[in-house]
């Protein structure tokens, strides 16, 4: 088997004002994968690129070692994808729909799905309409794991939903991984919940990977650095991303061995790093160039 179920090669798409460029995204099984950026950045455009509901320009993507195009049916059988407004008929229930779903899967759970609406408190005599947010998103999500995929691929799950049953959704993705041939890729703007359970983050900013990395590595090893705005000039080109205010600065510093060999730090103050401050650094930095 191979090793990664996710591999974005090149990939490039064209519309009229938004170009995603050269995108490379590596994702091994066993692994979660958060998929950062803001609002336009080419997140849903990415992810409907992998499920081929949309034409690439050019690149490669292969999804459990195969071409997504060539192999598009194997492929959707053993992925699982919930796309930001999971598509159903408000005026059917919630089982008829997974009936209908469950008719294109080749391995299709159905005792499965009934025992994860259970534990997820969905009644499925109930019309999709009746439904709540967090009760949509978790029937789509029931429906996504009762084919047994190997991979999950969500554009934003969370979003809009309450801590409670956003909490809930996360420990489901947990479980699921715990099969290392498994994989999820999922797209969010709260960075909390990338937090919580990836081990990968790849932030995307106007059609461009920014940075693709293992999370604890920019945890524990990068480093935010403040100063005076006066001195930013003696640091500024060393810096990753970039904060500026009327009076001070602060930039992330991605290897600190190699910036304390030619900085003077006694200027500096150091302190960890989060997921937020990256994302508006890096974001920051790319705005003042
Ligand atoms: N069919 C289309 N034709 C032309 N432009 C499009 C099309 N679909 C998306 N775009 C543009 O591509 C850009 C990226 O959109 P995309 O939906 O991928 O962003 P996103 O990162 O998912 O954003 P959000 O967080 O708001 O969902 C946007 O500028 C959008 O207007």
């Amino acid at each position: 088997m191979e090793d990664n179920i996710l591999e974005i090669i090149n990939l490039n798409k064209n519309y009229d004002k938004f170009k995603l460029s050269d995108i490379n995204i590596t994702l091994p099984r066993g692994y979660i994968m958060g998929f950062v950026g803001a609002n336009g950045a080419g997140k849903t455009t990415t992810i409907k690129l992998i499920m081929n509901m949309i034409r690439r320009d050019s690149g490669k993507i292969n999804v459990m070692g195969k071409d997504n195009i060539k192999y598009e049916m194997h492929i959707k059988n053993k992925t699982g994808y919930v796309g930001e407004q999971p598509v159903f008929y408000d005026d059917l229930t919630v089982r008829w729909t997974a009936n209908f779903a469950g008719k294109f899967y080749s391995d299709w759970d159905g005792a499965a799905f009934n025992e994860l609406l259970t534990r997820f408190g969905v009644d499925k005599t109930k019309k999709i309409k009746q439904l709540s947010k967090g009760m949509r998103m978790k029937t789509a999500l029931a429906i996504a794991l009762s084919h047994r995929p190997e991979l999950l691929i969500l554009d934003e799950p969370t979003s809009g939903l309450d801590p409670v049953i956003r909490d809930e959704l996360l420990d489901i993705l947990m479980e699921f991984i715990q099969d290392e041939r498994h994989g999820v890729f999922f797209s969010s703007h709260i960075t909390s919940d990338i937090e919580k359970i990836a081990d990968y983050v790849t932030l995307i900013d106007n059609g461009k990977i920014i940075f693709s990395e293992e999370k604890d590595k920019i945890l524990n090893h990068w480093k935010l650095v403040k100063g005076d705005i006066n001195k930013l000039d003696d640091y500024r080109d060393d810096l990753a991303g970039l904060k500026v205010s009327k009076t001070g600065f602060s930039g992330i510093v991605k290897d600190m061995d190699a910036f304390k060999a030619c900085h003077d730090m006694s200027l500096l103050t150091i302190d960890k790093i989060s997921l937020d401050d990256v994302l508006l650094h890096l974001a920051k930095k790319e705005n003042q160039k």
